[in-house]
């Protein structure tokens, strides 16, 4: 299974949102790592069909195992699993009723390859996700992590070959923050999963590539480990005073600031470093990564 995009892009009058991506995502888990405005959602967008690519040849193309996505229409839809970024459901359903309501929009019926009812396949999702509890409650009353669950309930439904999931853990606090990225790392590896985010420790430990995007462009790519093998000789920390620090901002990319004993302890990311810091080898992490090719 394989989904490929060519020379993909997007302008939306002047502002070019997209460009030239070109990328094949294959089985496991992807980060779409990116600042605010780095072209995450349109890259979605244009996956899920949800928006128009620029006209002819100038767009690009979307293909799932060889095939243009635009032409298979409403079977490529069978095949996609969404997340949207905003929870635009309503408030009056049940996750039950909801997700019953998806179901139908979505034309699943019959018994799927388990032998499940579609009934059946619903309670086994609010399993998962753990909402079995409250699954005649109203959606209104939930707590965003509740409502983000329920959302990734309806993505999961039909079991998709392809899962899309835009800022899965937007506006969470911590701890349902954890449990969205844990019901996710959980799932079957047999798919391809996109998993949007600009922040770093929601895939940190999950995503088996990460893509890096920033004004429209993939600037970096790889495996968690190959990124941060890239950081090598880029990465030290100084310590220093609390006058130091500001001057220190304006030079380089800082990451940690941390109080010791000593003086105040800084963690830079550069392609030139002072002297006088001390470079990190061992501890290189995603974060580092981040900051070197956003901050
Ligand atoms: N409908 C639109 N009309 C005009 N410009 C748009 C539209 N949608 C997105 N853009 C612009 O395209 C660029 C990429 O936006 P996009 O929403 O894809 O980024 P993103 O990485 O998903 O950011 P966010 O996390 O804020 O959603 C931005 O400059 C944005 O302002």
């Amino acid at each position: 299974m394989e989904l490929q995009l060519e020379h993909l892009s997007k302008t939306y009058g002047t502002v070019q949102a997209l460009k030239d991506i070109s990328y094949t995502f294959k089985p496991g888990i992807y980060g779409i790592l990116g600042a605010n405005g780095a072209g995450k959602s349109t890259m979605i967008n244009l996956i899920t069909d949800n928006v128009a690519r620029d006209k002819g040849s100038a767009g690009g193309s979307i293909l799932y195992d060889g095939q243009d996505i635009l032409k298979l229409g409403s079977r490529f839809r069978g095949i996609i699993g969404y997340m949207p970024q905003q929870q635009g459901f309503y408030e009056d359903f049940s996750p039950k009723a909801f997700l019953r309501y998806m179901a139908e929009i979505k034309g699943i019926k019959g018994k799927n390859e388990k032998g499940q009812t579609v009934k059946e396949q619903i309670d086994e999702l609010l399993e998962v996700v753990n909402l079995t509890g409250v699954a005649y409650k109203k959606i209104g009353g939930f707590s965003g992590g509740m409502k983000q669950r329920v959302l990734l309930a309806q993505a999961l439904l039909g079991d998709p070959d392809i899962l899309i999931l835009d800022e899965p853990t937007a506006g969470l606090d911590p701890k349902e923050r954890i449990a969205i990225r844990n019901y996710i790392a959980e799932l079957s590896r047999n798919k391809i999963i996109l998993f949007a985010t600009h922040v770093v420790s929601d895939i940190e430990c999950i995503a088996d590539y990460v893509l890096l995007l920033k004004k429209g462009e993939i600037i970096a790519m790889g495996t968690p480990v190959e990124l941060i093998e890239k950081m090598h000789g880029k990465v030290a920390e100084i310590t220093c005073t609390l006058d130091e620090v500001g001057k220190l901002q304006e030079k380089y990319h800082i990451g940690n600031i941390r109080q010791r004993k000593n003086g105040i302890a800084l963690r830079l990311v550069g392609d030139e470093l002072p002297d006088e810091a001390v470079m990190v080898d061992e501890n290189i992490d995603l974060e580092d990564v981040y900051l070197y090719y956003f901050e």
